[in-house]
């Protein structure tokens, strides 16, 4: 039998059956399969050597492992999961159970950051800017950050000490120094920021059942929610904001996409004198909003 004919086989039980591709291919190089020569240089196998490898004959065990990894998926394991690692700002990242598998829509926040960068400027001209990502899960903001601007000084924080581990490997995997901290919000941050920024849990705890079945059974649910009907980290920044903020500080906040009037409301009430702008992501939808 040919690759290709038991990848048709195997796909074809599944709801996305493309799937199947991106796990071989992102395991391909790892070791996982007799058939495909490691490569530990390369994290994925590129297309030209897939479709070679779809004329070659495979073996049984490169079979039995297809197979498990179908069955993962029909029990819909995050493929990101399956591999272990996932792309974020062109970076990667590993992953697994400890944390969010890291969003496009927040590829989106770092890139509104970027736009806006010449903005963000430090109180003390021979000083660095200075960052702070709140609920850093696999360290994707923190890291994409510090990888653009070396020359910033950029701090990380979660309540999770498991993502935290995660986070301080992703940190060396891609070779950026970052200060991770365990804190519920602020609480053990010192110092003053010129920009904070967070993708915080914001589901409402009600709202569990509008979440996708795989985001629900595997991803970790102190990813997802939050108390005060999904404003709970919301709410804690903009009241204690002010104290971690340098004067001409700057906010950046990832959103839910029917929150962005009520955690604009909140942020006005408690930084009357700043701008506070809602903007959309790629769908449209509101998605982030910053205080500046
Ligand atoms: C939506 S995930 C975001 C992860 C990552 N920043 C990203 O964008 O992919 C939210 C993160 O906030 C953390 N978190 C939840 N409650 C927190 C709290 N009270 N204080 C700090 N971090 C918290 C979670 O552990 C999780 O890693």
């Amino acid at each position: 039998m040919l690759w290709i004919e038991v990848i048709r086989q195997l796909s074809a039980q599944l709801a996305e059956p493309f799937e199947l591709e991106f796990v071989v291919r992102g395991l391909g190089q790892s070791g996982r399969f007799k058939g495909i020569q490691t490569n530990k240089d390369r994290l994925t196998m590129d297309k030209l050597t897939w479709l070679n490898l779809m004329r070659e004959p495979i073996g049984d065990e490169d079979i039995e492992s297809l197979t498990e990894i179908v069955q993962q998926l029909k029990k819909q394991v995050p493929p990101q999961y399956i591999v272990g690692w996932a792309e974020f700002c062109d970076l990667q990242f590993k992953v697994d159970e400890r944390v969010l598998i890291p969003r496009q829509e927040t590829e989106e926040l770092v890139r509104l950051i970027l736009e806006n960068k010449d903005s963000i400027t430090s109180e003390m001209t021979d000083k660095p800017v200075r960052v702070l990502d709140i609920g850093t899960g696999s360290g994707a903001i923190a890291i994409s950050l510090a990888k653009k601007h070396p020359d910033w000084q950029v701090s990380a924080s979660d309540l999770s000490l498991d993502a935290l581990e995660l986070a301080r490997e992703n940190a060396k995997l891609n070779d950026v120094n970052i200060d991770f901290f365990q804190s519920d919000v602020f609480d053990k941050i010192e110092g003053r920021f010129d920009l904070i920024v967070s993708n915080p849990p914001y589901i409402d705890w009600a709202d569990q059942n509008e979440v996708d079945d795989s985001v629900r059974a595997y991803e970790p649910d102190s990813a997802l929610y939050a108390d005060h009907k999904g404003y709970a980290i919301y709410e804690k920044i903009a009241q204690e904001g002010r104290d971690y903020l340098t004067q001409n500080g700057q906010i950046y906040l990832e959103i839910g996409y029917k929150q962005g009037e009520n955690v604009k409301a909140l942020l006005e009430a408690n930084f009357p004198e700043k701008e506070v702008r809602i903007h959309q992501d790629f769908f449209g939808k509101d998605r982030m909003i910053n205080v500046r």
